[in-house]
């Protein structure tokens, strides 16, 4: 049994953090109890165990809440807890990194038990040196996987731009490699040996990302109890990479602006001018153009950042990366938790290589590693998947369809769930989707994935 391990509860109401924190209690864990109020970035900086954010302070809240908790410290387990059964939040959740997702009301034993597992996932994991508990050590390009003619193209674009001291502007869904390209830049960079920043500006509080990129003096406003040194400068001589940069408010995109043309910061508070010499790396997965449209981006900053863009296409766009990232991603968690990879069942392999991942590739890291660690056997099967996609998320059941998303994209999707849901049966499929077999027949060979649906059929009953 675990002892003494803290878990910081954030909830709203003082009757919910009373329970929680009793039958915590009972259980042996030390508790801190706060709202999202009474948060303070001293509760941030102290170490906790593991993060119980309850959902019903208002979904955007508690994800920005999580983003900020993964941002500052990604190695500390958040585990999240609702009432609302909407499942874009629930998915929401698992993209930004939550370790799980309860809905309430919650059993205490299911409560205790994603406790437990959740901390014992990241206990063995590898230590948290890295932003991300998940990322490999050397993280060059050699450890992107991608065979599909698109990431090929990214590699290479990536690799260019890398000799250069260019911006960068890498855009893409949320889940899809863009910090992991960002870092390859700069590994690959002159600026090699000097340091990789990282700021997510989906994640700082409004009022804090100016001394957050810039920093500030002591005194220079409420809670500044120390100077502290902004990211640029923290980025000196290396790369800066700056994420979701689509969440920027007007008034402080002047200001980056202007530390792009002119190399100089001034800290909150300060009247001296830095310089700095930094790459900047940006990311959004915004579309930064119709941004700009609605006169919520400056137009002269999308250029400045536009220099060179790298779109990250996501993952339904290029299914024939899948089944190497399973295959990376299953020898990697296994080598992490210390555990003998478990085979995968043929069923469960074509589901993986046709779910839609709205996740994109960290939503299919995440399924990979909830499911290694939770095997009771050597073996996992359709069985294993989390809930959450066993209840069909990820197969648009409510019909949210992306922006930019072409017919045939949809169609295909559809047609890939279908038969992923039909365990390859394409007679059961075609009449479930209301086309004729042959009809189904001629696009899936269209589309090159005869054999996928082949091969599912012959091992169908493994
Ligand atoms: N091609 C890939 N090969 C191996 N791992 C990958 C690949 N793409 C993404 N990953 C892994 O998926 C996870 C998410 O990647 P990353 O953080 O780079 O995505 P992102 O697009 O920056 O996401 P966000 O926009 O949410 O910040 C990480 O664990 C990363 O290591």
């Amino acid at each position: 049994m675990l002892k003494q391990q803290t878990i910081l509860i954030i909830e709203n109401t003082t009757p919910g953090r009373a329970v929680l924190s009793d039958f915590l209690t009972q259980h042996n864990f030390h508790s801190i109890t706060v709202s999202q109020e009474q948060l303070a970035v001293h509760q941030i900086e102290q170490s906790v165990d593991l993060v119980l954010i309850d959902l019903d302070q208002g979904d955007q809240d508690a994800l920005q809440q999580l983003r900020y908790w993964k941002n500052h410290k990604p190695e500390t387990p958040c585990i999240l807890v609702s009432s609302s059964d909407n499942i874009d939040t629930a998915v929401a959740a698992m993209k930004q990194g939550a370790a799980d997702y309860l809905r309430k009301p919650v059993n205490s034993q299911k409560l205790i038990q994603s406790v437990i597992t959740c901390m014992r996932s990241t206990r063995n994991a590898a230590p948290a040196v890295s932003a991300s508990q998940h990322r490999p050590s050397q993280r060059g390009f050699e450890n992107i996987v991608g065979q599909s003619g698109a990431m090929q193209e990214i590699f290479e674009d990536a690799r260019r731009v890398a000799q250069t001291d260019s911006t960068v502007l890498i855009t893409g869904e949320s889940g899809t490699g863009k910090e992991l390209i960002a870092e390859a830049i700069h590994r690959n960079s002159p600026r090699a040996a000097e340091p990789f920043v990282t700021v997510n500006m989906a994640a700082v509080p409004e009022h804090l990302v100016e001394s957050e990129l810039f920093g500030h003096t002591k005194g220079s406003f409420t809670g500044a109890t120390e100077s502290r040194r902004g990211r640029f400068e923290a980025a000196h001589h290396g790369t800066l990479f700056i994420d979701e940069i689509g969440d920027f408010k007007l008034e402080s995109q002047a200001k980056l602006l202007r530390v792009l043309e002119n190399h100089t910061i001034t800290p909150i508070g300060s009247n001296q001018d830095r310089h700095v010499n930094v790459r900047v790396v940006a990311a959004t997965s915004h579309h930064l153009e119709k941004l700009v449209e609605k006169g919520r981006f400056r137009e002269d900053l999308y250029y400045r950042l536009n220099v060179i863009n790298l779109k990250l296409p996501p993952l339904r766009e290029r299914n024939e990366d899948i089944a190497l990232l399973v295959d990376s991603f299953m020898n990697q968690i296994c080598q992490q938790i210390q555990r003998e990879r478990p085979e995968l069942s043929a069923e469960l392999h074509q589901y993986l290589v046709n779910h839609t991942w709205p996740g994109n590739v960290r939503q299919l890291r995440n399924c990979l590693e909830s499911m290694v660690v939770l095997s009771k056997s050597g073996r996992l099967t359709l069985d294993d998947l989390p809930d959450m996609l066993r209840n069909g998320e990820g197969v648009h059941d409510g019909i949210v369809i992306p922006e930019g998303i072409r017919l045939e994209e949809l169609e295909r999707t559809a047609i890939q769930q279908t038969l992923s849901r039909n365990h390859g049966n394409r007679t059961h499929s075609a009449k479930s989707l209301g086309m004729s077999v042959r009809t189904l027949q001629r696009k899936l060979k269209a589309w090159g994935i005869r054999e996928q649906a082949n091969s599912f059929a012959r091992n169908g009953s493994s």
